[in-house]
């Protein structure tokens, strides 16, 4: 029997199903079972990088997921709507899903999983987090023993390909982000990657399948890479760190009943750590949980063929569980993917933990400013490991901070206070270090 499906979207990814689809030899044997029935894009005019016969492609993305002859729709189209309505009625006319698109997933699972319940069918997302890398599978079944304690993560390409190459020739942000458009890593929209929403999604699928609960996006604390310059990347290396996008999602050792951490901000990665030579569009994720104690997934976390890679198995996987199964989709896939169940987690809030922090600011160079500064800091407690100054132009100096772990509620009340210094020239940039 072959397996037909139904691909919305034939940009990045989609141009990268259909070349492994259309090229299966020396793949999974199944792969000779499935054919692509049609495909969905926005403009006919386009120019594409496959070739399908005439009436293959079409405007009516609708048709599609109401066509009686497609078994898997494969959304790539990426974006809230149509993408949200087009699976929602692709499972209730009884058509499984694959998809890539975290920012439904993270938003609207709850819902898609209902509804994929209630039509026993199975929805797949593996190429949603970090693009080739299997670690949804990973978490879904071969880690299903553990009881994970936490998920630390490079799990956006786009802005890893910019930090690096900041760290690597010192490029500036804006020419290293047209570069990631142009390879097909960032988003439609690329705020969503400089400024963490998208490693926010990721991390919110992640800590669903890891803890169990649902997570209220709202509720993880997020930071861009947006304020990072060139000269904290060279600071970060004269202090023997990189920094890098983080999401991390633990529990946390607050004592009260919040008991998961969620957070993605920029962070100085210690230069000896597995994370810090994760370069380029790599994605590396580090889990951590008994009794296995640590795992690390590195592999491309966006790009075309990457991502393809994931969807393509995730296609796999369906057609082998519909051919193992006659009865239709087994719930228990789905309640794997953590989406499934019922309760919100309740999340710690950032006031909560306790880090170090690395502080640059631009002062006036003159005696008493870095005495006035310590005591802005020994004010609220906060210990400072290293201060470095540098005398920079017309009477001023750029001045570092690294403070010793110190709770973040009294980092901030410091800074509050510190932003009230006379002498201060510029607002301090703040990144918290791993
Ligand atoms: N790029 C990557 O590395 C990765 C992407 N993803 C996810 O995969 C999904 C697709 O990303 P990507 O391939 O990069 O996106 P692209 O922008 O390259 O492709 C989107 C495709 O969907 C079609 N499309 C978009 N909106 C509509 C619409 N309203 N109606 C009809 N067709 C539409 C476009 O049509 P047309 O071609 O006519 O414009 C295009 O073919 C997103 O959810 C993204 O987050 C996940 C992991 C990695
Ligand atoms: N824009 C995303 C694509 C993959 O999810 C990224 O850069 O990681």
């Amino acid at each position: 029997m072959t397996c037909k499906v139904g691909l919305l979207g034939l940009g990045t990814v989609g141009t990268g199903v259909a070349k492994i689809l259309q090229d299966p030899v020396d793949r999974h044997p199944l792969l000779q079972e499935i054919e692509i029935a049609r495909i969905g894009v926005r403009s006919l005019l386009k120019p594409r990088d496959v070739e399908f016969p005439d009436g293959y492609i079409t405007e009516d993305l609708q048709s599609i997921v109401a066509d009686p002859e497609i078994d898997i729709v494969v959304e790539v189209m990426g974006g809230i709507e149509p993408a949200k309505r087009l699976i929602l009625t692709a499972i209730a006319n009884g058509k499984h899903i694959v998809t890539a698109n975290k920012a439904v997933i993270a938003r609207y699972g709850d819902e898609i999983f209902t509804a994929a319940k209630e039509h026993g069918v199975y929805v797949m997302l593996e190429a949603a987090v970090c693009g080739g890398i299997p670690v949804i599978q990973a978490l879904k079944q071969s880690l299903g023993a553990n009881r994970i304690t936490g998920i630390t993560g490079i799990i956006n390409g786009t802005t890893n390909y910019i930090l690096s190459r900041m760290h690597a020739e010192g490029a500036e942000f804006e020419n290293t982000l047209e570069d990631a458009q142009r390879l097909g890593y960032a988003e439609a929209d690329p705020t969503a990657d400089v400024d963490g929403f998208d490693a926010a999604d990721k991390i919110a699928i992640l800590a669903s399948l890891a803890f169990g609960d649902r997570i209220k996006l709202d509720d993880i604390y997020r930071e861009g890479i947006r304020t990072i310059t060139s000269a904290d990347i060279a600071w970060a290396k004269d202090l023997g760190f990189v920094i890098k996008l983080l999401g991390i999602a633990r529990r946390s050792n607050d004592k009260t009943e919040k008991g998961i951490e969620i957070r993605v901000h920029p962070t100085l990665v210690p230069q000896t750590h597995p994370l810090a030579s994760i370069n380029g569009v790599t994605n590396a994720i580090r889990v951590e949980g008994d009794p296995i104690g640590e795992v690390v997934f590195s592999g491309p976390g966006a790009g075309s063929g990457a991502t393809a890679s994931a969807v393509v198995a995730d296609i796999v996987n369906v057609v082998a569980a519909l051919k193992a199964s006659s009865k239709g989709a087994s719930n228990e896939i789905n309640q794997l993917m953590g989406c499934s169940h019922d309760r919100y987690a309740t999340l710690s809030p950032i006031q909560n933990i306790a880090t170090q922090y690395y502080v640059r600011l631009i002062a006036q160079d003159k005696p008493g400013v870095i005495g006035d500064l310590g005591a802005c800091f020994g004010k609220h407690l906060v210990s400072i490991q290293t201060i470095l100054q540098r005398n920079i132009h017309d009477g001023f100096a750029e001045i570092i901070v690294v403070t010793q772990t110190v709770s973040e509620q009294n980092f901030q009340a410091a800074i509050a206070d510190l932003k009230n210094l006379a002498a201060l020239h510029s607002i301090p940039t703040l990144i918290r270090v791993l």
